[in-house]
């Protein structure tokens, strides 16, 4: 199998880099490879490194992921999240290639307490949410067999995400304050990685796998919860904190005012995932606690 990666180095694109290795001949490319095109906001380059590699699948791992910068920067997140998808797309069909790509809880309105379902109507708050919706729909538009994988609160030892932003806010402030009232499923970018090869395998015999799919940890915490699990694993490792769980003061969303609107519920259902291909999805602390055990290094 051949397959062409975009994004090799954001959080899920370094761990595909590991997960793809082993399926066949994989060329991961960024923005700013050379021999092939691989910025999303060029699309007649991209188109044209499809074209040349005729890959047999393309994993789309490249995305516009800063949710409050998006708010001002509505044309570039367009451009990256939904127009290149939407070209890519395009050139998979030509070519008879899978398309693997991802997209987020952001697309629903976080209304009720269910766990959404990947049929549930969406109706995205955000810019982020709005751009990576148009991407979902461009790609299943285009008629490519498709993967589109909806994850939630991804995280990485490689990479910036909220578990390492809030352990450099808790070695440099006696006191945080976090919103308990938005729930959802810290994602390991391994965990997306190693799910994302295994389906690709699985499309070789199932070729009627072609959809939406959520891929989330199981179990559910808020970011207040999410941040005292990692201060108090932190400090198994030992790791001096100056603020205390207990100094991190759970707020609502309607005191910490941002640019883009987050859903309350974040929470996905991701039972279709499971039962089509086969697998179970871990607790989300089991990951998490590998993470800081890696990046803490003990
Ligand atoms: N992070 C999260 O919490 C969540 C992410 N997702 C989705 O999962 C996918 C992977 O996200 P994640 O790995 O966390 O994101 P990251 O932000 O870690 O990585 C995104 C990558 O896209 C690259 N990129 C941005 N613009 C371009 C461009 N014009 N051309 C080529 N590459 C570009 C970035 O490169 P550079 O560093 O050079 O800008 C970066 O390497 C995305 O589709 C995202 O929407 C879904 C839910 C949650
Ligand atoms: C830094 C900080 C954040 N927060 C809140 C803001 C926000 O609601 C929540 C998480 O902050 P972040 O900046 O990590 O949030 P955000 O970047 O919106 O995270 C999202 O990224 C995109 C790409 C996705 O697709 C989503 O699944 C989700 O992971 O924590 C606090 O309450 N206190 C703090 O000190
Ligand atoms: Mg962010």
């Amino acid at each position: 199998m051949k397959i062409l990666l975009f994004g090799k180095n954001g959080q899920v694109g370094w761990e595909l880099q590991r997960s793809l290795a082993p399926l066949g001949e994989l060329v991961a490319l960024d923005r700013h490879s050379r021999d092939y095109c691989g910025d999303l906001a060029d699309a007649a380059g991209i188109a044209d490194t499809i074209r040349r590699l005729a890959p047999d699948a393309i994993v789309n791992a490249a995305a516009y992921t800063a949710v409050d910068k998006a708010e001002s920067d509505a044309e570039t997140a367009q451009s990256i999240n939904a127009s290149a998808p939407q070209v890519i797309a395009e050139q998979a069909r030509l070519c008879g290639a899978w398309l693997v790509h991802y997209s987020t809880d952001y697309v629903f309105d976080g209304s009720g307490d269910r766990p959404w379902q990947e049929d549930d109507g969406v109706n995205p708050f955000s810019v982020y949410g709005r751009t990576k919706l148009a991407g979902e729909q461009a790609i299943q538009a285009s008629g490519a067999k498709h993967l589109i994988f909806r994850t939630s609160w991804v995280y990485a030892a490689r990479g910036n995400n909220f578990a390492k932003t809030m352990l450099r806010l808790a070695r440099e402030r006696e006191q945080l304050a976090v919103i308990a009232d938005q729930i959802g499923a810290p994602t390991g970018a391994e965990l997306i990685a190693d799910v994302t090869a295994h389906a690709l395998r699985a499309t070789v015999c199932k070729p009627d796998v072609s959809g939406v799919y959520h891929l989330a940890s199981a179990g559910a915490t808020s970011w207040h919860a999410y941040a005292q699990h990692v201060f108090s694993v932190a400090r198994q490792h030992g790791e001096i904190l100056k603020a205390a769980e207990a100094d991190v003061k759970a707020i609502a969303t309607s005191e910490y005012p941002t640019a883009a609107q987050r859903p309350l519920n974040s929470r996905l259902n991701t039972q279709k995932l499971q039962t089509t291909f086969n697998l179970q999805m871990p607790d989300w602390q089991m990951g998490v606690e590998r993470m800081l055990a890696e990046i803490l290094g003990n």
